[in-house]
């Protein structure tokens, strides 16, 4: 059977829904706002309630594997059915897990998220190149097989990253550059656009000294409480904006748990996205 690229499907979501990628990200601190409990039926409650509320509006959630993890074995069966429902829903699913390793521990990894016969089979899922960008080798080989993509961490939205990231190398080519490079490399000839997309902050200010023209998705955390505005977005990425998937998390989860006030938020944003990009 043919199965449709990852970069195909979001190209599509992002035509007829629009780019907005929703977090799925429950903090303890958000839990308490909704007055749910910190513990497994809150997480339960939270995660259905957001996946109710916006399965029919946004293109993407991003679901972040940590908040889940933490409630252990439990927390993973609450996730593992999230992404069933978001997806039985008709949204993708980006699974932010940010996983990376040598290449035999990456290949369990990439089966994890990337295998269809796994129970946390995602649409893409976001990993780490800190190992050498080879090291991702098998998790692009399965998600090349299974119609699946990845989001690689570029150029993050923390303040911490620039450290690694903007670290230059012998050839002059600082180490977001270089990902950015190999993403091009994997992308190319892919139409509408390739799978293999980058993690690039909102945050981040003029990047025009960086090529963002990787012919794939850019996920771009940092609208919201980390301080950016969609009204960024364009002087951020430049041209490369229409590839944009911004992330909104806590911006739009503290208006829950009224599924009306969480679809309101997130059409603002949306809205607000909409304007930015089509200025
Ligand atoms: O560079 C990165 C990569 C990932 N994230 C993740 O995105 C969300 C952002 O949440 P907000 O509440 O909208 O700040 C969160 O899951 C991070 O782990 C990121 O922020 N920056």
């Amino acid at each position: 059977m043919t199965v449709t690229p990852f970069g195909t499907r979001l190209r599509e979501a992002m035509d007829s829904r629009g780019p907005l990628c929703v977090g799925i990200d429950p903090h303890a601190a958000l839990l308490a706002s909704w007055g749910l409990s910190d513990d497994i039926a809150g997480l339960e409650a939270f995660s259905r309630t957001v996946v109710e509320a916006l399965a029919q509006e946004v293109a993407v959630f991003k679901p972040q594997a940590a908040f889940f993890e933490r409630f252990g074995s439990r927390g993973i069966a609450v996730l593992e059915r999230t992404v069933a429902d978001a997806r039985a829903a008709g949204a993708l699913v980006v699974m932010d897990a940010k996983r990376g390793d040598i290449g035999s521990t990456m290949a369990a990894y990439a089966e994890t998220f990337l295998s269809p016969s796994s129970p946390l089979f995602s649409d893409a899922l976001t990993v780490s190149p800190y190992l050498g960008y080879g090291s991702l080798a098998p998790a692009v080989e399965l998600a090349r097989e299974s119609g699946a993509g990845l989001f690689v961490l570029a150029l993050t939205s923390n303040p911490e990253g620039a450290e690694v990231q903007r670290a230059v190398r012998e050839d002059g080519r600082s180490i977001g550059a270089t990902m950015l490079a190999h993403l091009a490399a994997e992308n190319e000839g892919a139409v509408p656009m390739g799978s293999f997309g980058a993690v690039v902050g909102a945050t981040l200010g003029d990047l025009s000294s960086f090529d963002l023209d990787i012919n794939g998705p850019l996920l771009a955390p940092g609208i919201g409480a980390q301080g950016a505005t969609a009204a960024d977005l364009p002087a951020v990425f430049g041209a490369a904006v229409r590839n944009v998937v911004p992330n909104v998390s806590r911006g739009v989860l503290k208006h829950g748990p009224d599924a009306a006030a969480l679809r309101a938020s997130a059409a603002g944003f949306a809205e607000e996205i909409r304007k930015a990009v089509s200025a």
